[in-house]
C-alpha cells in the first residue's frame, strides 16, 4: 500500500518496499475492515499463515496500530470533567515545573505540557533557571514550589546540567506534590504496594494497552531496558496482583535479547536504542510497544524498527503513541494529587456525622 522512506544511519535514503499489500488485510487502528473483523483474529492469523508460504513474512499482514493521541485525548475528556467538579468546590489543580537550561527538546517537553494544562483547566506555574545555575538555588524553587498552595504538584524537567544531582533535587520534592512519581517515596510506595504518584510513562503504558484490549494478568511480558522512569518502575507495576504478569527484564548484560522477546506475548522497547527490535525477534501476533526514542538529524527513531509492523498483533509507533499517554499520566497524576489534597482539606464528613450522631 505505502513505502516507507528511510535514511540509514550516514543519512543516505533508502526505499524499504514491502509490496502492496491486498487492502482487505490491512487493518489500522480502530477501523478495522468488515471482512477482518468478521473473520476474528485466528480467521486472520490462518490468512497470514497461507500467505506465508509464498510471501515473505512483513508482506502478510499489517499491524494494528494503537494510537496513543486518541486514548490520551479521551483520558483528557476525564480529566475535564474532574477539574470541573473541583472547581465547583473552589479548588484549580496547578501543575508546576521546572526547566533548567535551555535544551530544546527539554524546552519544547515543556512547552506541551503547559499547552496541556490549558486544554483541561490546570493552572501552569512555571519556573525556568539558567543552565549556569547552582544546585542550590534549584532547590530554593524546589522549596518554593512545595509550600506554594497554588501548586498541587510538579515535576523537575529532567536531564539536569551535569554539575547537578539529580538524586538530592529529587529528594527535595514533597513526595505529595511530586507529580512524576520519581521522588524515592513513592518508588518505595509502589515497592510495598502502598497508595502513592506512580512514574507517567509505565502508568500510561498500562492505560494504552488496557484501552486497546491487550491482556496483562497471566501475560509474557519482556521489557527491555532498566531505567528508573520506565523500565523499573514498569516491572514492578506489572507484577503487582492487580495485574500479575509475568516479567523478563532485559538490559546491556543480558546475552540473547532476543530469546527473551521471541517468546513474549508484549514486547516494551524502553532502552533507547533506535530500532533495536527487529521483526524476527518477535513472535507473530505479538503487542509491540515503542518507547525509547532517539533524535536524528532524519527526525526521531524508535527503539522498535518499522518492520515490526508485518508480524506483530497490535504496536505502536516512536510518536503517537505512548509518548501522548506520559503527557496525558502527568495530567492525571496533578488532578489526582489536587483531589486529595480538597480531601484532607475538608472538614471529614464522617467526622462531621460522628459529632453530629454523639449530640
Ligand atoms: N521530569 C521529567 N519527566 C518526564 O516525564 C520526562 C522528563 N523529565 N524528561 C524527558 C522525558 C521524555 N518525555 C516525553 C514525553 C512526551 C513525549 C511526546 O509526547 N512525544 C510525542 C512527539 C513529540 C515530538 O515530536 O518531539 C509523540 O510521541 O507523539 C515524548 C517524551 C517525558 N520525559
Amino acid at each position: 500500500m505505502h513505502r516507507s522512506l528511510e535514511s540509514d544511519a550516514a543519512g543516505r535514503s533508502i526505499v524499504q518496499f514491502p509490496p502492496a499489500r491486498d487492502p482487505a488485510t490491512v487493518v489500522a487502528g480502530r477501523r478495522r475492515s468488515a471482512t477482518a473483523a468478521s473473520a476474528g483474529p485466528a480467521g486472520r492469523r490462518e490468512h497470514a499463515g497461507d500467505e506465508r508460504q509464498t510471501n515473505p513474512p512483513m508482506t502478510t499482514c499489517a499491524a494494528t496500530l494503537i494510537d496513543g493521541n486518541l486514548a490520551a485525548e479521551e483520558i483528557k475528556e476525564e480529566l475535564r470533567a474532574r477539574v470541573e467538579r473541583l472547581a465547583a468546590s473552589g479548588v484549580r489543580p496547578g501543575l508546576g515545573t521546572i526547566l533548567v537550561g535551555d535544551d530544546p527538546g527539554s524546552r519544547s517537553y515543556v512547552r506541551g505540557k503547559h499547552r496541556d494544562c490549558a486544554d483541561v483547566g490546570i493552572e501552569s506555574i512555571r519556573r525556568e533557571l539558567p543552565a549556569d545555575s547552582t544546585q542550590k538555588e534549584v532547590l530554593r524553587v524546589v522549596r518554593e514550589l512545595n509550600e506554594d498552595p497554588a501548586c498541587s504538584g510538579f515535576i523537575v524537567q529532567l536531564p539536569l546540567p551535569p554539575h547537578m544531582d539529580m538524586r538530592v533535587v529529587l529528594q527535595a520534592i514533597d513526595p505529595d506534590k511530586d507529580a512524576d512519581g520519581l521522588h524515592p517515596v513513592n518508588l518505595g510506595r509502589l515497592v510495598l504496594d502502598q497508595p502513592g504518584t506512580v512514574p507517567c510513562t509505565p502508568q500510561g503504558i498500562l492505560e494504552l494497552l488496557r484501552r486497546n484490549e491487550v491482556p496483562i494478568t497471566g501475560a509474557q511480558f519482556c521489557v527491555i531496558g532498566c531505567g528508573t522512569t520506565v523500565g523499573r518502575p514498569l516491572g514492578l507495576m506489572l507484577t503487582r496482583v492487580t495485574e500479575h504478569a509475568t516479567v523478563t527484564m532485559c538490559h546491556e548484560a543480558t546475552v540473547d535479547v532476543a530469546a527473551h522477546t521471541r517468546v513474549a506475548d508484549v514486547v516494551i522497547a524502553a532502552a533507547g536504542v533506535a530500532h533495536l527490535v527487529k521483526p524476527y525477534w518477535v513472535k507473530p501476533g505479538a503487542t509491540v510497544l515503542s518507547v525509547g526514542i532517539t533524535r536524528t538529524v532524519e527526525g526521531i527513531l524508535g527503539d522498535v524498527h518499522p518492520d515490526v509492523e508485518g508480524v506483530a498483533g497490535k504496536w505502536t509507533r516512536a510518536t503517537g503513541g505512548v509518548g501522548p499517554m506520559t503527557r496525558a499520566m502527568l495530567l492525571r497524576n496533578v488532578v489526582d494529587l489536587a483531589e486529595r489534597r480538597a480531601e484532607q482539606d475538608r472538614p471529614s464528613r464522617s467526622h462531621a456525622d460522628a459529632v453530629e450522631h454523639a449530640g
